[in-house]
């Protein structure tokens, strides 16, 4: 039996019938004239008893959310799709919106759809109840009318759930479709102003509410006084679709050539370009890796390190080592910045994304990049290579908790329990990059979190425990590459933030080996 029909508790308006609550003979069909035969007109039809199946941007849509409940990628699942029904224009521009806001409201969904259905969402059916997030969505998050929510997510819910499950998906979303937004989070959210309600009223989980609020202030962004103003525009921010960021690798395109085929000039990297609409993948410049898709964060980190000063041996070349590469958006900054100024090495853990690596850097290769990509530990490195690298990039695996807009379901992924593991080897492989850092050399590590735990609490932690490094100030490294950034804080630590930058919350800190 499928959980959606294991329970039968009442709502608060009552009970949600389930699909065996009606029965062939029960008051479905007392309706029904005598003396009938036949399908009833599709108008005289509850939503539920239409034969019709989902349309494709809906059944797509669904797709790619069991995909993620299997552990994959809206973002890789979703272009995929995409290109194989050869979906575009505002069929694409729907159907990314109904995935994507799915995945990112699905804190508040569940909240409204466990009470509408009279139980919590663990007695649903995972599949069912992807259906009905999809459903919550197009009811309460698009401008679909009511009754077309309803009735397409029910002809989905036939079609992928089963006709007893669409019977439940249709009283459900009728509930649900009963009240607006508005009236549903006055209905649903905890009392108070704490981080519960921010949580459900925002829909992240709970922790990272929490661990964004003390990052803010710890980063020097807000103050106690007004980290809770700060805290609701960052929470936003990550419910807000980034604008896709294309960067103009130096020396092998020009941001000009990307604004001719329909970007515009970034606000502050500058070596981005904002694609407004339109596959960044169709761009010829993009396909033959001249250009990437790439936030400005990732970017002007890359470009910092690069322009920080280091006292050379010789004046050239020198070694330049990102340790952590795959699948290589800034190793392809950082060859093609490289370019009759330093031989580059990318390492990457692994294998797969070490090839991705290799993809990308063609285009700088064929423009003269001498690079070396390898798969390896990072944490060998500095056993192995002591005191080699001019310049080292640590971009550490991390939460991710500064990239939640471009990433919809990480939020649902990550769990406090993945931190202690991703600390111990964020420090391990700082470690292992200052070890493979010259005197003289200057090592940056970053992450796509602004997360303490993550950040200043590891750099404090390895520089503090030895004497043959000292912080930089990364602000002025930054400043020096994009004069115009907005930076909080008073440093030496860069750390940016979406709701601020427009760029996701990367963090910097720049080290120099004595
Ligand atoms: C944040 S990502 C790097 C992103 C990359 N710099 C870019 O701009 O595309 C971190 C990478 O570190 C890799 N990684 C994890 N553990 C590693 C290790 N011990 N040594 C080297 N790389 C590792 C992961 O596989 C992942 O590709």
């Amino acid at each position: 039996m499928g959980a959606w029909r294991a329970d039968h508790r009442r709502g608060r308006d009552g009970p949600v019938t389930s699909p065996d609550d009606r029965r062939a003979d029960g008051p479905a069909r007392r309706h029904r004239p005598e003396g009938r035969r036949g399908p009833r007109p599709r108008s005289a039809q509850r939503p539920s008893e239409r034969a019709r199946s989902g349309d494709p941007a809906r059944l797509t849509a669904y797709t790619v959310l069991r995909s993620v409940a299997e552990g994959g990628y809206a973002n890789l699942e979703l272009p995929r799709l995409l290109r194989g029904h050869a979906m575009e224009g505002r069929d694409a521009a729907f159907t990314t919106e109904l995935t994507y806001g799915t995945l990112r409201w699905q804190g508040l969904y569940d909240a409204v759809l466990a009470d509408a259905a009279g139980r919590s969402v663990d007695k649903i059916d995972p599949p069912v109840l992807d259906t009905l997030r999809l459903g919550a969505h197009q009811a309460l998050g698009m401008r679909v009318p009511a009754h077309a929510a309803v009735a397409e997510t029910v002809g989905l819910a036939r079609q992928v759930n089963g006709a007893g499950a669409a019977g439940f998906v249709n009283a459900v979303l009728r509930r649900v479709s009963e009240r607006s937004r508005q009236e549903w989070l006055g209905r649903v959210l905890p009392t108070g102003t704490g981080t519960d309600r921010l949580a459900v009223e925002h829909s992240h989980p709970e922790w990272i509410v929490r661990a964004l609020r003390a990052a803010l202030v710890a980063h020097g962004a807000a103050s106690p006084d007004t980290v809770d103003h700060e805290l609701v525009a960052l929470l936003e921010a990550d419910n807000d679709p980034a604008d896709v960021m294309l960067v103009a690798r130096p020396g092998l395109v020009g941001v000009a050539e990307l604004v001719r085929l329909g970007a515009e000039p970034a606000p502050v990297s500058p070596v981005g370009a904002v694609l407004r609409s339109g596959d960044p993948g169709a761009l010829a410049p993009v396909r033959d890796g001249r250009a990437a898709v790439q936030d400005e964060g990732s970017q002007l980190l890359a470009l910092a390190l690069a322009a920080v000063p280091v006292d050379s041996i010789d004046d050239y070349p020198e070694e330049w080592l990102d340790l952590c590469a795959g699948p290589g958006g800034k190793a392809g900054l950082l060859a093609a910045l490289s370019v009759g100024r330093a031989y580059l090495t990318a390492n990457e853990v692994s294998p797969h994304r070490a090839d991705l690596v290799r993809q990308g850097l063609r285009a700088a290769v064929a423009a003269g990049a001498g690079v070396d990509v390898r798969v390896g530990d990072g944490r060998d490195v500095g056993v192995d290579e002591p005191g080699r690298y001019d310049r080292v990039l640590v971009d550490a695996p991390c939460t991710g908790l500064g990239a939640l807009r471009r990433r919809p379901e990480a939020r649902w992924r990550r769990t406090p329990a993945d931190l202690a593991a991703l600390t111990q080897l964020q420090r391990e492989l700082l470690a292992s990059a200052i070890d493979a850092t010259r005197p003289g050399g200057v090592i940056g590590y970053a992450t796509c979190s602004p997360h303490v735990n993550e950040t200043t609490f590891v750099v404090q932690d390895v520089a503090g425990r030895r004497d043959d490094v000292e912080v930089l100030d990364a602000r002025e490294a930054m400043l020096t590459v994009a004069p115009g950034l907005d930076l909080a804080g008073e440093g030496p630590q860069v750390q940016l933030w979406p709701h601020r930058n427009a760029t996701d919350g990367m963090f910097l800190a720049l080290l120099r080996k004595r």
